[in-house]
């Protein structure tokens, strides 16, 4: 097959995953978010620019659980945001939180790294266990906890600092040697596929850079101090259609290495990066299957109801 005939097959091959509601989906990717939702073009421009990367190739069902989330509910004061939630979370694969607007998607990816410990008056209950320890108990550390699960929020928040020293900060917190630092700035900025548009202006402040190059560098931010697990919050909800599928190719080739979990409100996005996708509704996991399962073969109807555009 030739070039042309590739792309043109890889991107059909990928856009099908979406068959069952792709004209919804695309109108939903236009909800609240997205000014950043490429629009059926940019998909097929996206899908042929991402090579051969397709998450149901890489699919493994049977790969180990990082972090098996047991019967958790979720607590702002009275409020209860999570109900019973278990959701398995495999070994260097990509999972994808989907739901309405206030379903509990960020308040459980926060549940993972603790971050919702900074709200006053929260609770947590149940069990996530991290190679066999509960992120819920009261005796983790959190800073540690931290850095094995990292986060990259929905608005780039680089540092008023230079390039090199927004990579930098974690590794100087940690006491690490010039030279250590050194060498991982430049990883970590190789790993999130920046390294070449930054390298010659290292000193320069992040804050000069565009926003899609600052998302980048936040995740570079994260990958240094060598975290095992990942945690994107709409990590492209503030980026133009190009930016964002940049981070989309980029997660393709992170999942090599780390677990990754996604909030995204953009349900073909789900279908391009994840291999695991779980919908919440009202604070419940209504579902969770393997991505293409899930959009083709969705066995609650009010998932049913949410992909094919009917609420939310
Ligand atoms: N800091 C907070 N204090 C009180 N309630 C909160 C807080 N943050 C979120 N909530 C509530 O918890 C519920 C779940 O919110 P959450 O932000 O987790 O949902 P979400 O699915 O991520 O929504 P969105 O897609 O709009 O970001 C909502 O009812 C929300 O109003």
């Amino acid at each position: 097959m030739g070039k042309d005939a590739q792309r043109v097959s890889q991107s059909e091959s990928n856009i099908s995953v979406h068959s069952l509601s792709e004209k919804t989906m695309q109108e939903k990717s236009t909800e609240k978010v997205n000014s950043s939702a490429p629009d059926t073009s940019e998909v097929a421009e996206a899908t042929a620019h991402m090579g051969s990367f397709d998450p149901r190739k890489t699919l493994n069902p049977n790969a180990d659980v990082k972090i098996d989330v047991t019967n958790t509910n979720f607590f702002y004061g009275k409020k209860q945001a999570l109900f019973d939630v278990s959701l398995p979370l495999r070994t260097r694969q990509v999972t994808a939180l989907i739901g309405p607007s206030g379903c509990g998607k960020s308040t459980f990816l926060r549940t993972l790294n603790r971050m919702n410990d900074l709200i006053p008056n929260t609770r947590v209950e149940g069990q996530a266990l991290f190679d066999g320890e509960n992120i819920y108990a009261k005796n983790v550390d959190v800073v540690l906890l931290r850095q094995r699960i990292g986060m990259v929020f929905q608005r780039p928040n680089p540092f008023p600092k230079s390039i090199f020293e927004n990579v930098a900060y974690g590794l100087r917190i940690q006491g690490k040697s010039q030279s250590y630092i050194k060498d991982l700035v430049e990883k970590s900025l190789r790993g999130a596929a920046i390294w070449n548009e930054v390298k010659d202006r290292l000193n320069a402040s992040a804050l000069g850079l565009s926003g899609g190059q600052q998302q980048r560098l936040c995740i570079a931010r994260a990958l240094a101090v060598q975290p095992e697990v990942l945690l994107m919050d709409e990590p492209c909800s503030a980026l133009d259609p190009i930016a964002t599928l940049k981070i989309e190719e980029l997660i393709t080739e992170l999942v090599k290495d780390y677990t990754i979990v996604i909030v995204t409100h953009n349900m073909q996005q789900a279908a391009r990066v994840s291999h695991f996708t779980g919908f919440f509704l009202s604070g419940k996991l209504v579902e969770v299957a393997p991505t293409t399962d899930l959009f083709e073969h969705p066995r609650q109807k009010e998932t049913e109801d949410y992909i094919s555009g009917r609420f939310g």
